[in-house]
């Protein structure tokens, strides 16, 4: 399955995600890395992979729907199947998200659907969550309120800080995104009619 990852930053999901795809076993080809901000490292982790990468940089573009349809463009150029939403901090509109509904894959860092939005990790801390951690879903048009594909927990310690339990969630990210990557590339998990979760039975 032709699978492109989509980026703002840093890119350590994105470097569990080619670390996946590189097995034998799975069935994901990350063939292209998209970044809305030029420069960043995870531009750099996709060149040394080998991974074709385009700047779609949402400043020059008048509107979210010219910046998406561009996006659309270079994801169709590459006849790509799946998309991953890793640490890509850009709203997608209606339309995209409708076109690619069943095939758009976000990372949000709470245990869903508690702490939705920015900040979870901080939101979390505040309402003095015993347990956070990350979830992998379906992109929806309703911001982090698509299907749940996978998740992982994480303790939040007495002592934690938002840099602290940052980096023990990240750590845990880097665990739940390869997982649902892999089942909806290998087609095991598919977004049913009815918006929920659909297992292929027997995959
Ligand atoms: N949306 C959040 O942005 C961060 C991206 O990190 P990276 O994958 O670029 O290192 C992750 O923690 C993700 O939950």
């Amino acid at each position: 399955t032709r699978v492109a990852v989509l980026i703002s930053g840093t890119g350590t999901n994105l470097q569990a995600l080619i670390e996946q795809a590189k097995r034998p076993s799975s069935s994901a080809e990350i063939v292209l890395v998209i970044s809305n901000r030029p420069g960043v490292l995870g531009l750099k982790r996709a060149s040394l992979a080998g991974i074709q990468t385009r700047v779609v940089d949402h400043k020059l573009y008048g509107s979210r729907a010219e910046f998406d349809t561009t996006i659309d463009r270079v994801l169709e150029e590459f006849q790509v199947e799946v998309v991953c939403l890793a640490g890509f901090m850009r709203i997608l509109t209606g339309p995209f998200v409708k076109k690619w509904s069943g095939k758009l894959l976000n990372i949000h860092p709470s245990l869903l659907p508690s702490f939705k939005g920015v900040n979870a990790q901080k939101q979390a801390l505040q309402a003095g969550a015993r347990v956070s951690g990350c979830t992998v879903h379906f992109v929806a048009e309703e911001v982090d309120a698509g299907a749940i594909i996978a998740q992982e927990a994480v303790v939040v310690e007495v002592d934690d800080t938002e840099e602290s339990l940052s980096e023990r969630i990240r750590h845990a990210e880097h665990k739940a995104f390869p997982v649902a990557m892999e089942l909806v590339a290998s087609g095991a998990v598919r977004l049913g009619e009815d918006g929920r979760i659909a297992w292929q039975h027997g995959a």
